[in-house]
């Protein structure tokens, strides 16, 4: 499987117009991968809150002919014949909330899933306040393997990951925005994920300075051993691998850490519901 991760520059100034473009341009490039992958919330900028009303878009039913980026990205994925992640936009719900939104297009360019993030990051500024959370767990199952959608910020949050196996991931997909101060931490949870799960991870982050907020960069394709197949710099690059998928299966079966795992620990009185899956 050959997967390559977009990390945009998203920086000031920049209009999500001209982001798209230049977006769409590199994924028509990418002929011949299997699955291309951008950051999260690179249309608006993800720490550019006072953007986030006017770059909001409709990405489910009949309305979401009218996004931007829907449009674009199913275009240009159908045009390289490629899966593609399309990171995630700001998207208005038919209640007028904004969620933080991952698209996934098939070779022809459909969207077949999309994924609300689950945890929200700014505890009381940004995204926790301004956008509602996500509660489902969503997965899709490609002719390369079994794929399962998580958005920066869940990355600290393991149980999002062992529910996302649970259902037969192989391939964990994590645009993100994360800030360069934490970028270490941004590597140690990547590769975490990959050897706890056993599973492909590819994390693409932004790269460039937005809001007053340099981005880490540092894109990862880590394989189940937690191997760094390709990690990209700081700025702008199109990071690609090729993976073997096999490993995922021979390591589940040589190493079957997996099969350990206690189900059933009782939740603390008074825990939050369970997540859905889709
Ligand atoms: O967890 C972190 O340190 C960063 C998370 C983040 O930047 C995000 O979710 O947008």
């Amino acid at each position: 499987m050959r997967a390559s991760l977009i990390q945009l520059e998203v920086s000031d100034p920049g209009s999500p117009d001209e982001r798209r473009a230049h977006a769409a341009e590199l994924v028509r490039a990418r002929a011949g991968d299997d699955l291309v992958v951008l950051p999260e919330l690179w249309t608006t900028g993800a720490w550019a809150y006072d953007a986030w009303q006017a770059g909001a878009e409709t990405v489910d039913g009949p309305a979401a002919v009218d996004s931007p980026t829907v449009r674009a990205m199913s275009t240009a994925a159908g045009s390289a014949g490629v899966w593609l992640h399309a990171g995630t936009v700001v998207e208005r719900a038919d209640d007028g909330s904004l969620y933080n939104t991952a698209l996934l297009f098939d070779r022809t360019g459909a969207l077949r899933r999309t994924y609300r993030k689950i945890h929200r990051y700014g505890f009381d500024t940004g995204e926790a306040v301004w956008m509602a959370a996500g509660r489902d767990v969503v997965t899709l199952t490609t002719e390369f393997g079994d794929l399962g959608l998580a958005t920066c910020y869940d990355l600290r949050f393991p149980e999002l990951f062992r529910a996302l196996v649970e259902v037969g991931t192989q391939i964990l997909v994590i645009p993100s925005a994360w800030p360069a101060t934490r970028r270490e931490q941004w590597r140690i949870l990547c590769r975490a994920r990959a050897v706890e799960e056993q599973a492909v991870v590819l994390a693409c982050c932004s790269a460039g300075t937005h809001a007053d907020m340099h981005q880490a960069g540092g894109s990862l394709i880590v394989d189940p051993w937690g191997a760094v197949l390709a990690e990209a710099g700081h700025d702008e690059e199109v990071l690609t691998a090729d993976i073997d998928m096999d490993a995922v299966t021979t390591l589940r079966r040589e190493l079957p850490v997996l099969q350990d795992r206690i189900l059933g620990i009782p939740a603390p009185e008074g825990g939050i519901a369970p997540l859905r899956r889709v």
